[in-house]
């Protein structure tokens, strides 16, 4: 049994991974990405006041936007933020345990993996999809390599996955995307907003132009 992934991210297909020092700028560059249709976010815990920022971005981006958290280890770290109102989780690892916990709590997760055996095994314990984990280590290919024992299995890649590469990962059947660093840039550390805001526009593009293709629009 999983638990599936929401409409929000589906139709949008882009999650922005909110990985930075301190909380400080999450809310100005979540707002710009929101404005160029980014609706997934994944405030990660190894940012430092990650939980609280999981609440006020809950809180202001509004009903279209979907907050969620990564970076999740411990059944600990699913009680913190679901409570601060997480609506998905993600972690960089395979704990079928954890991935169990969220299921019974009714909680979209997303485990990471990059060998077959962590995936299958992540899917298997009832992951709403895989997080393919370091994608860059392998690229858009290995996800048709895992559809032939695996065709079910929805993967999304994280972890390098940068503007030029999205539309690829689309197009060999993966649901979604993950950026953090190729998206954000220097925002999360107060840089350039106008930056991001292209750097949005053009993720944002190319991922809904490999959508079509693949759906035959
Ligand atoms: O867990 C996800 C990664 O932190 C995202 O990696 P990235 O910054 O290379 O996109």
């Amino acid at each position: 049994m999983s638990v599936p992934l929401s409409p929000v991210l589906l139709e949008s297909r882009v999650i922005a991974v909110l990985r930075a020092a301190d909380a400080s700028f999450l809310r100005p560059a979540a707002e710009m990405l929101a404005e160029e249709g980014v609706r997934s976010f994944e405030v990660t815990l190894t940012t430092a006041g990650g939980v609280d920022a999981i609440a006020d971005l809950a809180g202001s981006l509004g009903p279209d936007a979907e907050v969620g958290a990564g970076t999740v280890l411990t059944v600990e770290d699913l009680e913190a933020v679901l409570a601060a109102g997480a609506r998905y989780v993600v972690t960089p690892h395979t704990d079928p345990g954890l991935i169990r916990a969220a299921v019974r709590r009714g909680v979209p997760i997303v485990p990471g993996g990059l060998t077959p055996t962590e995936l299958r095994t992540g899917w298997a314990a009832g992951a709403s999809a895989v997080k393919l984990f370091p994608a860059s280590a392998v690229g858009p290919r290995y996800v048709k390599d895992l559809h032939g024992p695996f065709p079910g299995m929805p993967v999304i890649p994280s972890g390098g996955v940068d503007r030029a590469s999205a539309g690829e990962w689309i197009r060999v059947g993966c649901p979604a995307v993950s950026l953090g660093g190729p998206l954000l840039g220097d925002a999360l550390a107060g840089g350039d907003l106008g930056e991001l805001r292209l750097r949005a526009r053009e993720v944002v593009k190319g991922v809904a132009e490999a959508a079509a293709e693949v759906s035959g629009g």
